[in-house]
């Protein structure tokens, strides 16, 4: 392995590109301020050109391949970088664009003699690597030239040093772009093709928001004009998540994709018809007190996201579009007769079915108006007051025909008015209750959804691309609504079971989700290396999860040491002081620019964080609506701090009281934020969940 910081070759090549780079960003020219449309629409592609050379201008590329093709005698240096950048005569790119496809080439290839291919737009090309090199650039600089493989050379291992070196450096407070470090079983998902179902079971910190990210990004380029950013869309689990991943594709030259919560997104369509009850009500009934695994088994949440709920639903549907035309035929006038077979007729056979159930029927009343108004002129009537009183007649007949808003066709589910669905009676109750007030519950948002959609329609274009994160805790019929907006399916959905602390609401098996496409739609891929942590933490992490039946592989962490979890026992008496005492070892370090204090529930965090600030420290709260992520130190209950990581972390009490023996999970999420540095106290005795003589 080679490493150096100065590389002749290279600084040549650095200084070549930097200078086209400048060439052509001097040639951009100024920006257009007036009124013509047209140049404005060319200035905002000069603007566009202009941001994509100014990221390339301070780190245009992080690898090179040297790539023979088979019908070439010579190797053909090609260099990867975030966007491409063509050379002075736009012939050969000086740059190749990481999602082109020959680029897949330098994320696939893993060393060896053997022919390499790739997918091109004219079919698949072989050849020969002959050297893959990992070029390190800061801000115009060469900082680092790593060989992965030279041909022929037997000092050069293809294990991903460059990898170690960036996993080993320390986080802000935000989630990066890895393009330079796209790892083969990760860049399988992000290639795959575009009309998938695709499910992504991944251990924690394997990279899934990550790859979710940069798959959007490759969709954009790969399938260029065909999908459209704003046609996209990113479902995290709360405000703060979306902030903290709000900087990847922004890095990745992507705008516009909407990235929302699923609660938010749902008030949204549903005109703010209803009002969510607060996420800190739910969060706390889950999460503050102690609840069974019965409660969490015959939760209403798992009942309303069911699949067989979907059913009932549609089985409202199918009950209002039954008695949408009356039994009564329309008869504006003696002798001007409509019968209801015919009306039924243009209901049943002009409006289809896949139209929505409330459009049909503006549409029949507006067929049968065009209908009354022919018959006058066939029949010449020109009589005024008998004009008007056939108007009122077809209102008043319009009216018998039913008609809903989503929530008012719900309620009918649990008024107990309807024999034929067997609601259990504290859901029913509940419903009612909430919904009277305007209210609803997180699991009425997707039926809800459902509903509004089947009735009204969409009223947005359909998403050409849906991205489910933290996917586990989203119920079939969450997946159901969202099946709605799409005319063929396209989704990356990813999760992990073992961080499933939702099941309430959620899913427990993948099959779940995924029996709800055709099959032949659907992908499933697992990620089971782990990125984020070192392997004293994922090995301490697996064994506070071992025994738990999730059927999904124990993590496996990339070869990365680091320091022993210590596990710090104290006394009710003793245990603020010792806090103190390791979050200031901690920040005395210096090494760690973020550091967490993981608390089991608001209230403790609410405790820690006054121990802290009364101390003189300044850490922020986390708490359930949090808009941002600060970085720093920060206190958060660990059913918060899902999705985010740390450099450090202290679990404030692993104590037995703490995390009971079905709080596995709960426990492995906070463990596994941890990047470099994991410690836990615990007051009294330790959770019977850590097993100390396994550390
Ligand atoms: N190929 C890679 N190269 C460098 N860093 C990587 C790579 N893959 C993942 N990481 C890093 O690993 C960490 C975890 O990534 P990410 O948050 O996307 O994982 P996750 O699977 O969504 O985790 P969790 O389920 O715990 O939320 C991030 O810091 C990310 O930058």
């Amino acid at each position: 392995m080679s490493v150096q910081s100065i590389h002749p070759e290279e600084e040549q090549r650095l200084t070549h590109t930097l200078q086209e780079i400048d060439r052509q960003l001097g040639g951009i020219g100024p920006r257009y301020l007036g009124d013509d449309y047209t140049e404005q629409v060319l200035d905002a592609q000069r603007e566009e050109r202009r941001q994509r050379l100014e990221v390339s201008a301070k780190e245009p590329y992080f690898g090179r391949i040297d790539y023979k093709h088979e019908k070439d005698s010579d190797a053909k240096p090609l260099y990867i970088g975030k966007a491409g950048v063509g050379d002075n005569e736009g012939v050969d790119p000086l740059v190749i664009d990481w999602r082109a496809p020959i680029a897949s080439l330098f994320y696939s290839f893993s060393g060896g003699e053997s022919p390499v291919t790739y997918e091109s737009p004219d079919g698949e090309e072989t050849g020969e690597i002959m050297l893959k090199r990992n070029i390190l650039v800061r801000q115009r600089e060469l900082v680092r030239v790593v060989d992965s493989y030279v041909r022929g050379a037997d000092n050069v291992s293809a294990a991903d040093e460059f990898l170690l070196y960036r996993l080993g450096e320390s986080k802000d407070n935000k989630l990066r772009d890895i393009v330079s470090t796209i790892q083969e079983e990760q860049d399988n998902i992000i290639r795959a093709e575009r009309n998938k179902a695709l499910f992504i079971q991944g251990v924690a910190g394997s990279g899934k928001t990550t790859v979710a990210l940069h798959r959007l990004a490759y969709l954009l380029y790969r399938y260029a004009g065909r999908i459209a950013a704003n046609r996209m869309i990113i479902f995290a689990p709360n405000t703060m998540f979306l902030d903290y991943i709000s900087g990847v594709l922004p890095e990745l030259g992507v705008g516009d994709i909407a990235q929302t919560t699923f609660a938010d997104w749902s008030i949204e369509l549903l005109e703010r018809e209803v009002k969510l009850v607060s996420a800190a009500d739910t969060l706390e009934h889950w999460f503050e007190e102690k609840r069974t695994q019965a409660e969490r088994d015959e939760a209403p949440g798992r009942w309303k996201g069911r699949a067989a709920f979907r059913e009932m639903l549609d089985a409202k549907l199918k009950d209002v579009e039954h008695r949408m035309v009356p039994d009564t035929p329309f008869e504006p006038h003696p002798g001007f007769k409509l019968s209801p077979t015919k009306i039924r007729e243009w209901f049943e056979t002009d409006y289809g079915d896949d139209e929505p159930l409330m459009k049909r029927r503006e549409r029949l009343a507006s067929r049968m108006k065009r209908w009354l108004e022919s018959e006058w002129k066939d029949r010449r009537l020109t009589d005024k007051a008998a004009k008007s009183k056939a108007n009122t007649k077809l209102n008043a007949y319009v009216k018998k025909m039913p008609s809903y808003t989503a929530p008012q066709l719900y309620r009918t589910l649990f008024d107990g008015k309807d024999v034929q669905f067997d609601v259990p009676k504290a859901i029913a109750k509940r419903t009612m209750q909430q919904l009277k007030a305007g209210f609803v519950d997180p699991e009425d948002l997707a039926p809800l959804v459902y509903l509004h959609i089947r009735l009204y329609g969409l009223g947005t274009p359909m998403f050409d691309h849906i991205v489910i994160d933290e996917a586990q805790d989203y119920s079939p019929m969450q997946l159901e609504a969202l099946a709605l907006c799409q005319r063929v399916p396209s989704l990356t959905v990813l999760g992990d079971l073992q961080q499933g602390i939702h099941d309430y609401a959620g899913v427990r098996r993948w099959s779940e989700q995924m029996d709800l496409f055709d099959s032949s739609i659907v992908g499933y891929y697992e990620l089971d290396r782990s990125y984020r942590s070192t392997m004293e933490i994922i090995e301490f992490a697996n064994h506070v999860l071992a025994g738990m039946d999730g059927g999904v592989k124990p993590a496996t962490p990339v070869f990365r040491s680091g320091e022993a979890v210590d596990v710090i026992p104290c006394e009710d008496a003793s245990w603020e002081s010792q806090l103190l005492a390791s979050v200031k070892a901690m920040l005395e370090m210096g090494v760690y620019q973020s550091v967490a204090v993981i608390g089991r529930t608001a209230r403790e965090c609410e405790a820690i964080y006054n121990v802290l600030t009364d101390a003189g420290l300044t850490p922020s709260l986390v708490q359930s609506k949090q808009p941002a992520y600060k970085g720093g130190l920060t206190v958060v209950p660990v059913y918060l701090s899902k999705g985010l990581e740390f450099d450090a972390v202290l679990i404030a009490d692993a104590g037995e009281e703490a995390y009971l023996e079905g709080d596995a999970k709960l426990l492995y999420v906070g463990c596994t934020r941890a990047l470099h540095k994991l410690q836990l106290l615990h007051r009294g005795a330790l959770t019977p969940l850590v097993k100390l003589e396994v550390n």
